[in-house]
This record gives structure tokens, sequence and C-alpha cells, in this order.
């Protein structure tokens, strides 16, 4: 862990957006300095360079260009620069970012703790590599294993266009969507679960505010070996064992997507059958809250040694 900066100063570029308010709302538990934006300059580059300039750490809650963009103007401050933690898509499988998913395998939260530029990873990104990962790591799935990811947000997750269409417009009670299977989550999928094979990944949204499942069918036969379901299950326990943040939690006959909204923990499940060698996995996590401005608290933590 790094020694702790005095009263840090955190620059959110982007605050007045849904996840920056999210981290907003947070950082308050944390002694450190907030230095906010005119609202009227919030999009103004060289008003934006200057906060950056005051900053010592850097949050970029911002649509993916934008973050690019503010990510060049560290650049050009040469020794000067702030750190940055970027919550946009645009570095997070980008090889000189570090990866700020602190608990997906041992090491991580040490490389957070020390690194320039970290990339907060997507809410069904951390639900995915939370599950395959540690199944990969200890061999008892194969790289290249078909691997089929469903999910399921509340509508925060498309940010305020999203939100003002389901609360003043009323948006679908439920939608499956990314069904030209391109969505912008699966390169960071299948990079930091280790996968070799590009999974197939069917997202979908209903008309919830928060709250995520994130669902992987398995059939135990295609596992290495003669894998029952409690393999899987010392598996995620033996990764996850102690930590404050994701629990591997009893299998249920149901699962409500959103009994974790508001909180910044996530919830692994083994629902297994090995009568007929089936399983599937679940995490369940709050999408702004494990899923973003949670995970952010985390990585602003250890970045800052808090
Ligand atoms: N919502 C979620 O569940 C999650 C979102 N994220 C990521 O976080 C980022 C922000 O998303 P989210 O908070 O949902 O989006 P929002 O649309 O709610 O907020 C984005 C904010 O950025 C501002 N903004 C847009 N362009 C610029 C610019 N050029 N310069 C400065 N400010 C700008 C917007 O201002 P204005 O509204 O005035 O245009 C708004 O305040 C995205 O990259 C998203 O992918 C990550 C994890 C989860
Ligand atoms: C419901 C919905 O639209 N969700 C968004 C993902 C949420 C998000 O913005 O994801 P990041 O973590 O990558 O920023 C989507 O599918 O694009």
């Amino acid at each position: 862990m790094t020694s702790p900066i005095a009263r840090a100063r955190i620059f959110i570029d982007g605050e007045a957006g849904t996840t920056g308010l999210g981290i907003r709302e947070r950082l308050t538990s944390l002694p450190v300095e907030l230095l906010s934006i005119d609202p009227a300059a919030r999009k103004d580059p060289s008003a934006r360079r200057a906060m950056m300039a005051q900053a010592d750490l850097v949050v970029l809650c911002l649509p993916d260009a934008a973050s690019r963009e503010a990510a060049a103007m560290a650049d050009e401050m040469g020794s000067t620069r702030p750190r940055l933690l970027d919550a946009s898509t645009a570095f997070r499988v980008a090889s000189d970012w570090v990866y700020g998913f602190a608990e997906m395998t041992p090491g991580q939260a040490d490389l957070i703790a020390t690194a320039p530029n970290v990339s907060n990873p997507g809410c069904y990104p951390t639900g995915a590599i939370a599950l395959l990962r540690p199944l990969i790591e200890a061999g008892v799935m194969d790289t290249d294993h078909a691997v089929s990811i469903n999910a399921v947000s509340g509508y925060s997750g498309g940010g305020r266009t999203m939100i003002e269409a389901h609360e003043h417009h009323g948006g679908p009670a439920f939608e499956l969507y990314g069904l030209g299977l391109e969505h912008k989550h699966v390169p960071e999928i299948e990079l930091h679960a280790r996968l070799s094979r590009r999974p197939l990944f069917v997202p979908s949204v209903g008309h919830f505010r928060q709250g995520m499942i994130v669902s992987i069918p398995l059939h135990l036969a295609d596992l290495r070996g003669t894998v029952r379901a409690g393999d899987l299950l010392d598996t995620l326990r033996r990764r996850y064992d102690g930590s404050p943040t994701v629990s591997v939690a009893p299998a249920d006959a149901a699962l409500v997507a959103e009994t974790l909204a508001g909180q910044d923990t996530m919830e692994l499940r083994v629902h297994g059958n090995d009568e007929h060698r089936q399983a599937v996995l679940t995490a369940r996590l709050d999408n702004l809250g494990k899923g973003a401005s949670g995970a952010a608290l985390q990585n602003i933590r250890l970045m800052l040694g808090l």
C-alpha cells in the first residue's frame, strides 16, 4: 500500500452525471478535498485542465471520447500529471492501465495502489470476471470454454438518458439488447477473465432503477475432469475468503436483482444439480455500487493509501 497523501485533492470530471454523483456522495466518508468545477464550465477544456492541474487524483466519469480527451490533457502536464481513475470503457483493455478490480486475482490491489492510471471495471464484467477467472486460474475451466453470459441490469446502467426515459416516459418492463453481439463489455470480460474464446453476452434491462444479476449456465461435463457443483463453490470460496466486498453465498431457488441496491458488495452463488450435471453461476450486485461508484471508492482508497 502507498503512504497516505495528507488530504488529497480529488477532481471528478463529470461530477454531475450518474456515476460522478455516486462517487461524490461516497467521498464524504474519506479525508479528502473535493475540487468542484463551475457547472457552467464543466465541458470547457481549459477549465477542466485547470482543475486537473490542482488535483492529486482525477476521477473521469465521462463518455469514452471525453475520457480519452481528458487522459490526453493529463499526459500533456508531464511531471505534474495527476493520477487518473477512469470509469468509462475507454482504457479497460489498455496495456498501460491497471484494471481496477481489487479482488480479481492476488496482487491486483497492490498494482492498483501504485498505478498512475486505473480503469474502473464495467458493471457486467465485474460479475462475469468474478465468476469465471477463479475457475480458469484453478484449471477447472479451459480458456477456450464456450461461455455464455446472461445479465439483467437496472435502467440506471444506461446513465442519464435511460434514467429519464424510464422515469419520465415509461420505459419497457424488460428488454434484451446487445443482440448484435458487439457489446462494449465483451473484450473486457474476455481479457480479464483470461478467456481465449469470445464469450456470448446477452444483456437485458428491466424497469427498476438499480441492481444487477449476471448468470452463467454451465454443463459440468464440459469442464475439466469430473467436476461437481460443490467443486465450483469451493473454488470461488477459496478465492474470496475473507473479502469484505465479495461473498460466496448459499444457492437459492430464485434471485431478485434489486436486493443489493444501495450497497457496494457483490454476492456470488453456484446453483448446481449434480444429477443433471448442470450448474448456473450467478453474481448479484448494484450496477451503481460495486458495478461503478462503490468500486471507484475502493480504488480511490487504494490509490491514496486510505
Ligand atoms: N451508469 C452506470 O451504471 C455506469 C456508468 N459507467 C461509465 O461512467 C461514465 C459516465 O456514465 P454515467 O455517469 O452513467 O453517464 P451520465 O450521462 O449520467 O453522466 C455523464 C456526465 O459527463 C458529462 N459530460 C459529457 N461530455 C462531457 C465533456 N466533454 N466534458 C465534461 N463533461 C462531460 C455529462 O454532462 P451532460 O449531462 O451535461 O452532458 C454528465 O454530467 C460512462 O463512461 C459510463 O460508461 C460505468 C459503470 C456503470
Ligand atoms: C443498462 C445499460 O445500458 N447498461 C450499459 C452498461 C452500463 C455501463 O455504462 O457500463 P460501464 O460500466 O461500461 O460504463 C450498457 O449496456 O451499455
